[in-house]
């Protein structure tokens, strides 16, 4: 390669790192502070202060102006007002000097007694001291980002990790907010500077280069690598949805199999009506819950009457039949007695038409399993494995997953939970380390307009160098906007919101 086209090369290089490169420290003037625990009654409270005056506070509150804290330190503190000299408390201050904190900037934080009163005179307390203001929401985290100590992704992680009610949801919300996924999309940008300045220093020196072809096609051959890179990552099989909704599970079954029962003892209240009429259950009956730590929507549907003349019914079962369909996992529910004393000479048009619907994601669930006497356990066992062997057979399945259960009687509840938390491990876990999940629609937003852009630019680049390039420029802004966007106020205002006050 050409020594100046390798210096012109290195140069595009550096200018586009230092365009992404996290911002510079802000240096606000004021300095915030609010109530950082939850609002009420607690044992202890923490009133968080940020910005350039934090010693000024901590000083005028312990009254000592000569204070030279402890760096992060727990230390025991009597706190006094600065206007009345009243104590307010006795408590505990942790200081964090600029650099090294949350926002970045100085922070002090006081852990005082979680009573009304007391808060209130601690916020009154520091609020007295001049420079200060009580901060607005999301205001620290914002100081932060906007000081460079968190990307967007993290602090959206963050939020997610405030917002997640399952240990799965907590678990990806704190890998992102540590920078799992910034990373990702970091090391992808850089991989797509470095392959785009081939092009751009080839543009600014048109034929004197005297690059070779290869080098162009190397080029290429890496974009097309990190595009297909993004494009897997946005394939991502609505991993990052099921995080955010809740894995999908469909319990379907004859009517009358238990399928209300079931769905009751695993919500653990009365979400559905249960009675011993067939088509009871007419509507999709859902319900929100925690399995494992996982995240799952449980739906009841109207039993499978496949013969059924009734209207309702029959509408009820084309919803019970599309649920079926979208669900991740389906649990198709019998009940047992009926199948034992079904007469095994009669073609069972119903049974056999019932049986088509079980695919590879369905637990066969044999339920009312205390109807069985113990004396016809044999002939139920053989009947059952003649049941699951005409299912595989039938379907073209090599395995199902089946378990014999009471709703009734509480037998083998605790066996099926673990049964459907394997099934749940399985797939949210799968693919874990290839590439971080998706969780947002803003990052699939901008990553499909990067691979469009890196479509056109695989499109132009043999025709019109100038807008290949260009289209490459773009792509880097999709990329970028993810962590760093330009076009910043409205986007944060709507981050911004989702946070509390002293957060
Ligand atoms: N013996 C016994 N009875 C059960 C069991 N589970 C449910 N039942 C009874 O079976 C009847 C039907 O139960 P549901 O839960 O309403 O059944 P379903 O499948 O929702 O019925 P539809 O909504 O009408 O399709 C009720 O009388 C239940 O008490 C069980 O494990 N053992
Ligand atoms: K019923
Ligand atoms: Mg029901």
């Amino acid at each position: 390669m050409n020594r100046l086209f390798k210096r012109n090369y290195c140069k595009i290089v550096k200018d586009n790192y230092r365009e992404c490169a996290p911002p510079k420290f802000k240096f606000f003037k004021d300095t915030i502070f609010n109530l950082s625990s939850g609002v009420g009654k607690s044992g202890v409270a923490i009133v968080r202060v940020s910005g350039p005056d934090s010693k000024l506070v901590l000083k005028e509150l312990t009254k000592k102006s000569n204070i030279e804290p402890k760096e992060r330190l727990a230390t025991l503190s009597t706190f006094y007002h600065p206007k009345t000299n009243e104590q307010v408390d006795k408590g505990i201050f942790v200081w964090f000097p600029s650099p090294n904190s949350f926002t970045g900037e100085d922070v002090v934080e006081f852990h005082i007694h979680g009573g009304r009163a007391v808060i209130s005179e601690t916020l009154d307390a520091i609020s007295s001291v001049d420079g200060t203001r009580p901060s607005e929401q999301g205001e620290f985290t914002r100081r932060a980002f906007e000081n460079g100590k968190m990307d967007l992704t993290q602090i959206e992680g963050l939020s997610d990790l405030l917002d997640a009610s399952t240990s799965y949801q907590k678990k990806i919300a704190l890998k992102q907010m540590q920078g799992s996924i910034g990373q990702f999309y970091f090391s992808l940008r850089k991989d797509l500077i470095r392959a785009s300045a081939y092009m751009e220093a080839f543009i600014d020196f048109g034929d004197d280069a005297e690059i070779d072809n290869e080098t162009v096609e190397q080029s290429k051959r890496s974009i097309i690598a990190i595009r297909d890179k993004i494009q897997a990552h946005l394939d991502d099989g609505r991993r990052g949805e099921r995080l955010r909704d809740g894995a999908s599970i469909a319990i379907v079954g004859p009517p009358n199999s238990g399928k209300s029962s079931l769905i009751n003892l695993l919500s653990n209240r009365k979400a559905s009506i249960v009675s011993p009429i067939a088509g009871t259950t007419r509507d999709i009956v859902e319900v929100t819950l925690d399995i494992g730590g996982y995240p799952v929507v449980i739906g009841d549907t109207a039993g499978l009457r496949l013969s059924t003349n009734d209207i309702i019914e029959k509408e009820g079962i084309e919803m019970a039949k599309d649920r079926f369909n979208q669900s991740d996992i389906k649990l198709f529910l019998f009940d047992s007695n009926q199948l034992f004393n079904l007469d095994n000479n009669s073609n069972d048009n119903e049974l056999e038409n019932l049986l088509n619907f079980i695919d590879n994601e369905t637990i066969i669930i044999f339920n009312k399993f205390d109807l069985i006497k113990n004396s016809s356990q044999d002939k139920w066992s053989q009947l059952k494995s003649n049941i699951l062997e005409k299912i595989k057979t039938k379907n073209n399945l090599t395995n199902v997953q089946s378990i014999e259960i009471s709703c009734n009687e509480n037998i083998k509840i605790k066996e099926l939970i673990s049964l459907l938390k394997l099934n749940l491990s399985n797939m949210f876990e799968m693919n874990d380390q290839e590439s971080p999940l998706l969780t947002r629609a803003r990052y699939k937003q901008h990553l499909t307009e990067c691979v469009e852009s890196l479509d056109r630019y695989l499109y132009y680049c043999d025709e019109d160098i100038v807008i290949a390039s260009e289209e490459l420029r773009r792509a880097l802004l999709s990329i970028s906007a993810i962590t760093h966007p330009v076009d910043l106020n409205d986007l944060l205002d709507v981050i911004f919101r989702d946070f509390c006050i002293g957060k």
